[in-house]
C-alpha cells in the first residue's frame, strides 16, 4: 500500500495554516480556555509541530494521509493523533526506519563513552543530553522541540503536592533519592570528565541533575522498548547456536511520532510491529474520521499512570489496588489474636522459610480479569498467622500448607487492616473535604489544581477499593460459618491446592 507522505504534510500545513490564523484572531478567548498556554506558546507549538512534521519527512517517514497531529492542550493531553478519515483494521498508520530512532547506539556520543554506559535507562539519558546540547547539529532537533519541558509525573511534585497521595502507597514508589543517586554518582562525573563533548561546564552540579531529570522522566513517558531486528538475532544466533533472552534482546529508545499517540485504558485502537528496517504503527481495529489513535500502556492502576505519565482518566481506575504492607497484617493479626511477638514471629518464619511471606500485597477490584482481589498469597499468610497453636504445630508437622482460603481468623486481619488503610487515606484531608463532583477543588486559589484534581481521583479509585474489599469481607462472614469463605474466581481455583504455591510477588 502506497503511503502518501506529501498529502500528510500537506494537510498538517494546511491545518497549520488554518489553526494558527485562527488562534491567533481567537487569542483573548483560546488563551482564557487554555490554562497557562500564553499567545507565544500557542505560535511556537504550532511552529515546533510543522517542523517536526517536515523532519519526520526528511528522516524517511511514511504516514497515511488519513491521520493528523492534533493539539489537545485543552483537555491537558498535549499533541495527539488523530483519523481525518475512516481507517480500516489492519491499515498501515505510519513507517518510522530504524535510523529515525534516538538510541544510544544511532546518538553521535563518541564511541569511548557509549563503551561506559550499559545501564539502558541511564545510556538513553545521556545519550539524549549528549544529543540535546549538540543543538541544531543534532538529528533530532526538530523532535527535541516536540518534547515536554515540564511534567506532571510524581517526580516533579513538592512535598505539600504529595502529601495530596497520602495513603496511597504511589508516594513510596517515586524514586526520587535513587534517581538522584544514579545521576550524581554515574551521570554527573561522566559528563564532567568529557567537557568538550557534552558543552555543560557552565552548568551547575544541580543543573545537571536536573537535566538528567527531564530526560529520565521523557524516557519514562515516551521511549519504547525496541525489539532487535530479526536478522540481528539469526546472525547472533548462528554465531554461538543459541537464542538470545527476549529482555537482552532488547534496547530502550524513542520513537518520533510512534510516542505522539496519546494512551487510555479500553480504547486502544493502533499497535506498533517491529520489522527489520522500521516500525510500522497498525490500527488494530477500524477507527471511525475524528477518532483518537490511542496507543496502550498495560493495565495500570491510575497512581501508577500518574506516576509515569503524569495525567489520570476515569478509564484507569479498573486497574486501581491498594497495596497493604506486612507490617499492617502484623498489627492486625496481633489485635485480633492477641499473640504475642514471639508467637506471630515463629509464624512469620516458618511463612519465610517458606519463600511464602512477602514485605506487601495489593488488593484489587472484583471485577479486575484474571486478578484476584484478595492474592492467594495474603490469604494463606492471614490465615497462618491466625491459626491456634496446636493446629499451628500440626499443619508444620505434615509439611503441608493452608488452602488459601479465607479462614475466620484471616478475614478479621483483613478486616482490621482494610479499616487501619481507611484511616491513612483519610489523613489526606481530601475526602473528607471534597467529593469526585465537587468542582470546587479546582479553586480556593490551590497553586496547581490539576495537580490536586489527579491525586483526588488515585484516592478516591484506591478508597473505592477498600470499600469494596470491605463489603466482600463483611458479605463472607456468614459464608465463614459454613467455611466457604470469600468468593474468589473460578480462575483462581486451581490455587486452593493444599500446597502453598511460592510465586513472590
Ligand atoms: C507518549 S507521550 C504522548 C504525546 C504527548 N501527548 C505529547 O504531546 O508529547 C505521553 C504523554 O502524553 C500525555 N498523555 C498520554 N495519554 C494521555 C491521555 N489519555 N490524556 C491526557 N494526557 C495523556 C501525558 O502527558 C504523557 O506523559
Amino acid at each position: 500500500m502506497a503511503l502518501v507522505i506529501d498529502a500528510w504534510r500537506v494537510s498538517m500545513l494546511r491545518s497549520h495554516e488554518y489553526s494558527l490564523w485562527s488562534a491567533i484572531a481567537e487569542l483573548p478567548r483560546v488563551s482564557r480556555g487554555l490554562r497557562g498556554v500564553l499567545p507565544g506558546d500557542m505560535v511556537y507549538f504550532e511552529q515546533a509541530s510543522a517542523s517536526f512534521i517536515l523532519w519526520l519527512e526528511q528522516q524517511g517517514t511514511t504516514v497515511t494521509n488519513k491521520i493528523e497531529l492534533v493539539d489537545l492542550r485543552l483537555r491537558g493531553a498535549g499533541r495527539g493523533v488523530v483519523a481525518t478519515q475512516n481507517i480500516g483494521e489492519d491499515d498501515k498508520l505510519f513507517s518510522v526506519p530504524r535510523s529515525a530512532m534516538l538510541t544510544i547506539q544511532n546518538s553521535k556520543l563518541p564511541d569511548d563513552i557509549k563503551a561506559q554506559l550499559k545501564d539502558p535507562w541511564l545510556g538513553l539519558i545521556v545519550a539524549m543530553i549528549y544529543e540535546d546540547q549538540q543543538g541544531a547539529d543534532s538529528q533530532w532537533k526538530a523532535y527535541f522541540d516536540v518534547l515536554p519541558t515540564t511534567f506532571d509525573t510524581l517526580m516533579f511534585w513538592s512535598d505539600e503536592e504529595l502529601q495530596w497521595l497520602h495513603g496511597s502507597a504511589v508516594a513510596n514508589k517515586i524514586g526520587r533519592d535513587s534517581a538522584d543517586a544514579a545521576f550524581k554518582d554515574r551521570v554527573l562525573p561522566l559528563i564532567r570528565a568529557h567537557p568538550g563533548v557534552f558543552k555543560l561546564s557552565d552548568s551547575s552540579d544541580d543543573n545537571i541533575v536536573q537535566i538528567c531529570h527531564r530526560m529520565g522522566s521523557i524516557i519514562m513517558a515516551y521511549a519504547f522498548d525496541i525489539e532487535t531486528p530479526e536478522s540481528e538475532n539469526e546472525q547472533k544466533e548462528g554465531e554461538d547456536g543459541w537464542e538470545e533472552d527476549d529482555m537482552e534482546n532488547q534496547q530502550k529508545g524513542m520513537i518520533p511520532l510512534a510516542d505522539i499517540l496519546n494512551a487510555d485504558a479500553d480504547r486502544c485502537n493502533a499497535k506498533l510491529y517491529y520489522e527489520d528496517d522500521k516500525v510500522t504503527m497498525k490500527a488494530i481495529q477500524p477507527i471511525a474520521a475524528g477518532d483518537e489513535i490511542f496507543n496502550d500502556y498495560g493495565p495500570l492502576p491510575t497512581a501508577d499512570v500518574l506516576r509515569r505519565y503524569g495525567y489520570t482518566t476515569a478509564n484507569y481506575a479498573q486497574y486501581d489496588v491498594v497495596e497493604i504492607s506486612l507490617e499492617d497484617i502484623k498489627l492486625a493479626a496481633k489485635h485480633v489474636t492477641k499473640f504475642d511477638e514471639v508467637e506471630l514471629e515463629a509464624r512469620l518464619q516458618y511463612l519465610e522459610s517458606q519463600d511464602s511471606v512477602d514485605t506487601a500485597y495489593d488488593i484489587a477490584r472484583p471485577s479486575q480479569e484474571d486478578v484476584q482481589q484478595f492474592p492467594d498469597e495474603l490469604c494463606i499468610v492471614v490465615n497462618i498467622l491466625t491459626l491456634p497453636q496446636t493446629e499451628f504445630e500440626q499443619m508444620k508437622k505434615r509439611e503441608k500448607m493452608l488452602k488459601p482460603t479465607l479462614s475466620i481468623g484471616g478475614t478479621k486481619v483483613l478486616s482490621q487492616v482494610m479499616v487501619a488503610r481507611l484511616q491513612q487515606y483519610l489523613q489526606s484531608g481530601q475526602i473528607i473535604h471534597h467529593t469526585y463532583d465537587e468542582p470546587d477543588v479546582m479553586d480556593g486559589g490551590e497553586q496547581n489544581p490539576r495537580r490536586k484534581a489527579m491525586a483526588l481521583q488515585v484516592i478516591g479509585g484506591e478508597v473505592e477499593v477498600l470499600r469494596l474489599a470491605m463489603s466482600v469481607l463483611d458479605a463472607s462472614v456468614d459464608n465463614l460459618v459454613d467455611g466457604a469463605g470469600p468468593k474468589r474466581k473460578a480462575a483462581n481455583d486451581e490455587a486452593s491446592s493444599p500446597t502453598i504455591k511460592r510465586n513472590k510477588q
